[in-house]
């Protein structure tokens, strides 16, 4: 049988022997009792929404001879029971060890913050291939190794185990450097733990993922344990207040933590930044600044944002020795990144962009992005996916604000509704626009919402959709529908006649 002796796999764990021998062969390992082979080591996870210890007759069932506990169980079969403190991080260690800690073999770059990351690491990942370096992405788009793009099963960054067999995967495949999204879930909850960072990248902290972290503080502490895991450079936007705060830090980090702080900014003095700034309603152009040149930049996206996140990769690229003149095709080589500022329609007299906008601050950097060049009215299409309850409800009071204060029109409709009740949500949003003294309409199916402000779009207005981006299914329920924005609105101008 292929796979790994148990002993070697346990190197570097802290653990207690329950019952068993430790002399097995481990085949493969799983956190899911559905996907357990023979062979299998099965890790129960304490989970949100089910207890993982649970499905420990399920998974024996199913052939696993391991099982690691983080909480007492009793078990009579013939198989190894361990116990560690803490079954996500084990995951992380055991996935590490199967796959013979591939992150030695990378240079990894992380990139966390709320917004940003996606377009970052598709700006690092087109300098580093002008520069003939080869590079993987693990991000809100998918996974791509070798110009191979597949969907994770988690939205950003996957669970420990795929994680470490991507790495593989891409070291495997002789591929030197890898640029991922890093999100809070998965510092909080130990996805990249064993994974070694060279260069961690932060753009921005603002309210997202309260459900989960319950204050910005603990959201803030979850994004920084980054900063603590790079080992040669920790790239900052220094005009995020968060990223102030980060920088302060770590100019105190204790003498193990040794990656240099690289800043970069427009406003306040940073190591990367940007001067002369111009923006037009399709790109914008500056010069460059690194501690080493200065040079001029043409980023194939509009606003502000894509300054920031382009510097970010500048400065990721200035600290791996990258000429100036790559950085500067790379990042014009960016023609666009799906669902991130995306004009789907455009004709003389109508424009509809999408964008995957989905909190209060990325929806107000999108509108104010377009407004500036917007003729007409800014007609704004927009759900808000976010918990239920008290947790949720300031997203969706945010965003209506936002959206009143900045939008000409708002249609409000539904986003990911999931499980909850959509017209609760909208009537949420609705309640903030009209507080603001902002005009909106309220259509519950999203399809009949793009096609509404098709209909009443008049020469010169600008259509914002907002939230799914380069999604091409709406969740409602447990069912997942196909749902592809680009072609909604090219049907609605054609059926409309308004092309
Ligand atoms: C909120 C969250 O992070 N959830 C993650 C969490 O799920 P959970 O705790 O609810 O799992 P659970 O359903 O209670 O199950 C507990 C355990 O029992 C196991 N189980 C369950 C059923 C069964 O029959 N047998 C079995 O063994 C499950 O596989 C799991 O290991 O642990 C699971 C196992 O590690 C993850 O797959 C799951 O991510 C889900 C897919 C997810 O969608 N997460 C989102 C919220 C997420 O991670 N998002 C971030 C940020 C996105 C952004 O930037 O916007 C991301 O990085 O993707
Ligand atoms: N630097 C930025 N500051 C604020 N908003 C931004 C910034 N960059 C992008 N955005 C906005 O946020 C949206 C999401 O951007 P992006 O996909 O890069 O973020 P992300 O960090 O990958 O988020 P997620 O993990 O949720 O996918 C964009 O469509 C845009 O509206």
């Amino acid at each position: 049988m292929i796979g790994m002796q148990l002993s070697d796999l346990l190197q570097g764990l802290t653990y207690e022997r329950i019952k068993g021998t430790l002399e097995r062969t481990v085949s493969h390992i799983a956190y899911d009792s559905r996907e357990v082979q023979a062979g299998s080591l099965f890790v129960a996870i304490t989970g949100f929404t089910v207890d993982g210890h649970r499905y420990i007759p399920d998974a024996i069932r199913r052939g696993a001879e391991v099982i690691l506990i983080e909480q007492p169980v009793a078990i009579a079969d013939d198989v190894t029971v361990l116990q560690v403190q803490d079954t996500r991080y084990a995951l992380a260690r055991l996935a590490a060890n199967f796959y013979n800690q591939p992150t030695d073999m990378l240079n990894l770059i992380g990139v966390t913050g709320t917004n940003g990351k996606t377009s970052i690491t598709y700006f690092v990942k087109s300098i580093f291939e002008q520069a003939h370096r080869s590079v993987g992405v693990i991000g809100t788009i998918g996974t791509l190794i070798g110009g191979q793009l597949r969907k994770n099963k988690n939205p950003t960054t996957p669970e420990a185990l795929e994680l470490q067999q991507i790495f593989h995967e891409m070291a495997d495949a002789g591929i030197m450097n890898c640029v991922m999204e890093v999100s809070s879930h998965a510092l909080s909850l130990d996805r990249v733990a064993c994974s070694r960072f060279r260069t961690a990248i932060f753009t921005n902290l603002t309210p997202d993922h309260l459900e989960l972290h319950r204050s910005m503080d603990e959201y803030y502490a979850a994004k920084a344990r980054l900063f603590k895991m790079a080992e040669d450079y920790n790239i900052v936007n220094i005009d995020d207040p968060y990223g102030r705060r980060l920088c302060e830090e770590a100019a105190n980090f204790p003498a193990n933590f040794p990656a240099r702080l690289i800043t970069y900014g427009i406003e306040q003095p940073a190591d990367v930044y940007a001067t002369e700034i111009e923006l037009t309603a399709d790109y914008t152009t500056y010069t460059a600044h690194t501690p080493a040149d200065s040079f001029p930049v043409k980023v194939q996206l509009p606003g502000l944002i894509y300054v920031y996140n382009s510097l970010a990769a500048i400065a990721c690229a200035y600290a791996n020795g990258i000429d100036p003149g790559d950085i500067q095709q790379g990042i014009e080589a960016v023609q666009g990144i799906q669902g991130r500022m995306e004009v789907v329609y455009q004709t003389d007299d109508y424009k509809v962009v999408v964008d995957f906008a989905h909190t209060e601050d990325s929806l107000e950097k999108a509108i104010t992005t377009l407004k500036p060049f917007t003729k007409g009215r800014l007609i704004v299409v927009f759900g808000v996916y976010a918990a239920p309850g008290e947790l949720g409800l300031s997203k969706r009071r945010g965003m209506g604000k936002v959206a009143a204060r900045l939008a000409d029109l708002s249609v409000v409709t539904t986003d990911n509704p999931k499980e909850q009740d959509p017209k609760a949500i909208i009537a949420d949003v609705a309640a903030a626009i009209e507080e603001e003294g902002g005009r909106y309409t309220a259509i519950v199916d999203r399809r009949e919402a793009i096609r509404h402000a098709v209909e009443i779009c008049r020469p010169g207005d600008v259509i914002l959709i907002a939230g799914k981006g380069h999604e091409r299914t709406q969740v409602i329920g447990k069912e997942e529908i196909p749902f592809h924005e680009a072609e909604i609105v090219r049907e609605a101008f054609q059926e409309l006649g308004k092309e």
